[in-house]
């Protein structure tokens, strides 16, 4: 037997992973059994959102009980193969004739690429160093200070802790590679909205054109919810008695990533890339969780040289789902974005006060923690946001979300119990389809009780399942099956032949690829609504709340129900009433990450649906993946999964993600 063949047999490979190997293997038959098995598993593990595979940790990506060789024997034959490149330097090209790449880049230890994935990541620090090395243009930071007193009038503001709003917007003026981090509600938007009205300011007052603004998100749905936020921030600063002309700069709608770049049909490749730069001199992208490897690489490539790149996002969210974890590998090079550089501190002490200059308290004020560097390996700057504003008297959930994140199930567990503003948890139940029947129907059942479909789709809004996993009895899938059969059978839906009944009155629709023949994208959300003669149209949201723009059912692409849709793809959207379900029993794609990320999709009201057992276990492991990218940026910390920091992984293990799952 052979390693290959034992992954066959335990049915682990995908038909792709294993076409690999026998390609080297017809290729050159004396390719040696363990760097077909690697190869299979390199290719295995970007399907499962590892930018490479560890020949150290092969249990993570393979539950079977395999007879695995030692990392030093899967070194050793690594090492000696023709098809396996060992790049210099991490920046170094990898040779186009080895269709793999092993480095040490897994915080030091052995990864073995897929090639094309080495490529992106070398390709995305690459990009990331050229974005960073440039320091904006910029015009004297005292003629902006009264604007930014104006917008942030708190930042000089003495003792207590400093405004980080304002320090990161301050920062952000002086670099052109920023990441702003924060949990929802933390004033993400806030802060980069003022941030572009001082952008805009500056260039103005130094008598050039205001910038060219581009707000883009990794899918439509998060895309817009970001304009909305930046229109609702705008509108907010209208009492501040601004220069029109500022508010007037700034755009008004969002972008797809993939509109941005221009997709070209039937083509992995963008319009825009390093010969054909982006036209716009900032570039903010929210949601930056959700991006993953190929597409960071792609977007920071074709940022303009001088350009500045605001990366936005919730560290604690679930990585992407498809290979990469990007923005954990940033966040691993960047450090905790928790102090300001002593040279970011002197050169902004115009704006943020002398209490932001090199960590001493001046004139009774608080000190300011400072770095040489408080980027560390990173080559821009990260500051991270603490404080969340958006509180609602009826939900009560950023303890809990704490909790959550800490990975604190006694206390996630307590607060459950304990009875949060706008949170239930249904302990011990597994089905809400059973006992909170009534409850639910009558949600899916009001959707129709108008005939407007703007309002249907707000309603449609309102209210949503999240689950773990797309199959089996807790599955999204499931679960919308059976949601389907009690609202066509009870008589709230009227079925349509034409479309064999599938598409009801009443039936909501996500889009599960994106279509920009019809601008319809992965993660949309629809209405069903038939006409008065029975026709019926799905709808879904068009540029503002009021055009909704219908579609005949059979003309749409891919698509699922969506009264249960996976935690994963409701990543970006926030819905009044969230219902969590946990499965029953364990599956190893529970995370803490994935815990938090579907409450923290609730606006209002929150229903936990699932035992303490599985909620503690989901808490016990993080939601993390193999990548290099840390590394590559120059990055010496461990991986926080590290078998070498063990004071921080003592009770944490590690979720592999199923790209495959969701
Ligand atoms: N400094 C502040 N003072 C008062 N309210 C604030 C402040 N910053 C933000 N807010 C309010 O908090 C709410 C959330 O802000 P914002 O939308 O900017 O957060 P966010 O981090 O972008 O959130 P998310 O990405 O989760 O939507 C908004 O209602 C905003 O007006």
């Amino acid at each position: 037997m052979t390693l290959l063949q034992d992954l066959r047999d335990a049915g682990v490979l995908r038909p792709l992973d294993n076409a690999l190997a026998q390609s080297l293997r017809r290729l050159d038959p004396g390719t040696s059994d363990l760097v077909l098995a690697a190869a299979a598993l390199a290719s295995l593990a970007v399907a499962n959102g590892h930018a490479g595979f560890s020949p150290s940790r092969p249990q993570r990506l393979v539950e079977a009980d395999i007879d695995w060789p030692t990392p030093e024997a899967w070194r050793a034959a690594l090492e000696a193969s023709r098809w396996v490149a060992r790049p210099d330097a991490p920046d170094t090209e990898s040779a186009a004739e080895a269709p793999l790449v092993y480095e040490d880049a897994d915080a030091g230890r052995g990864l073995l690429y897929l090639r094309r994935y080495r490529e992106y990541e070398r390709r995305l620090a690459d990009g990331l160093r050229r974005i960073g090395a440039t320091l904006p243009q910029g015009g004297t930071l005292d003629t902006l200070a009264p604007l930014f007193g104006a917008l942030f009038p708190h930042a000089r503001a003495g003792a207590g802790s400093p405004d980080l709003q304002a320090r990161a917007a301050a920062v952000a003026l002086r670099h052109n590679l920023v990441l702003i981090t924060g949990g929802p509600g933390t004033g993400k938007t806030t802060t980069i909205t003022r941030l572009l009205v001082l952008l805009v300011a500056q260039a103005l007052q130094a008598g050039r054109p205001a910038p060219r603004i581009a707000l883009a998100a990794p899918t439509g749905r998060a895309a817009e919810r970001m304009a909305e936020s930046l229109r609702r921030a705008v509108q907010q600063l209208d009492g501040a008695n601004l220069d029109p002309a500022l508010l007037g700069a700034l755009p008004a709608a969002g972008t797809t990533l993939h509109r941005l770049l221009g997709t070209i049909p039937d083509s992995a490749t963008f319009r825009h890339h390093a010969d054909n730069p982006l036209p716009f001199d900032v570039v903010v992208v929210d949601e930056a969780s959700m991006i993953d490897l190929p597409l960071m690489a792609k977007l920071v490539e074709a940022v303009a040289d001088g350009a500045r790149l605001v990366l936005l996002g919730d560290p604690d969210q679930l990585p992407s789902v498809e290979a990469g974890d990007v923005l954990s590998g940033i966040l691993r090079a960047a450090g905790d974005g928790a102090r300001i550089a002593i040279d970011d501190a002197q050169a902004l002490q115009p704006l943020l006060g002398p209490s932001a200059s090199a960590g001493h308290s001046g004139h009774g004020r608080a000190p300011v923690p400072a770095a040489p560097s408080a980027a560390g390996a990173f080559p821009g700057r990260r500051i991270h946001l603490q404080r969340g504003y958006r509180q609602s008297a009826a939900l009560d959930l950023a303890p809990l979300a704490t909790a959550v994140r800490e990975g604190d199930a006694d206390n996630a567990l307590s607060l459950l119990r304990g009875g949060l503003a706008g949170v239930r948890f249904h302990e011990g139940e597994a089905d809400p389809l059973l006992a909170h029947r009534e409850t639910l129907l009558a949600h899916w059942s009001a959707l129709t009780d108008t005939s407007d479909p703007a309002d249907a789709l707000a309603r449609a809004g309102r209210l949503r399942i999240l689950t773990a996993v797309r199959e089996g009895p807790q599955g999204a899938r499931g679960l919308n099956a059976r949601i389907e059969a009690m609202l066509t059978g009870s008589g709230t839906g009227v079925a349509v032949r034409r479309s064999s009944g599938a598409y009801f009155h009443g039936r909501l629709l996500l889009v599960t690829e994106n279509s920009y023949r019809h601008r319809l994208f992965n993660g949309d959300i629809g209405i069903c609504l038939a006409d008065g003669a029975g026709a019926v149209m799905a709808w879904f949201p068009g540029d503002d709340a009021h055009s909704p723009r219908p579609f005949h059912p059979a003309a749409l692409p891919a698509h699922d129900s969506a009264f249960a849709m996976t935690v994963h793809k409701a990543q970006g959207s926030e819905f009044d009433t969230v219902w969590l379900v946990l499965p029953e029993r364990f599956n190893r794609v529970l995370s803490r990450e994935l815990v938090y990320t579907g409450m923290t999709r609730a606006r209002s009201a929150l229903h936990v649906v699932g035992s303490a057992p599985i909620l503690r276990s989901a808490l016990e492991r993080h939601a993390s993946r193999w990548s290099g990218l840390a590394w590559r940026l120059g990055a010496e910390a461990p991986q926080r999964l590290d078998a070498s920091a063990p004071q921080t992984i003592a009770d944490v293990s590690e979720a592999p993600t199923q790209g495959a799952l969701f």
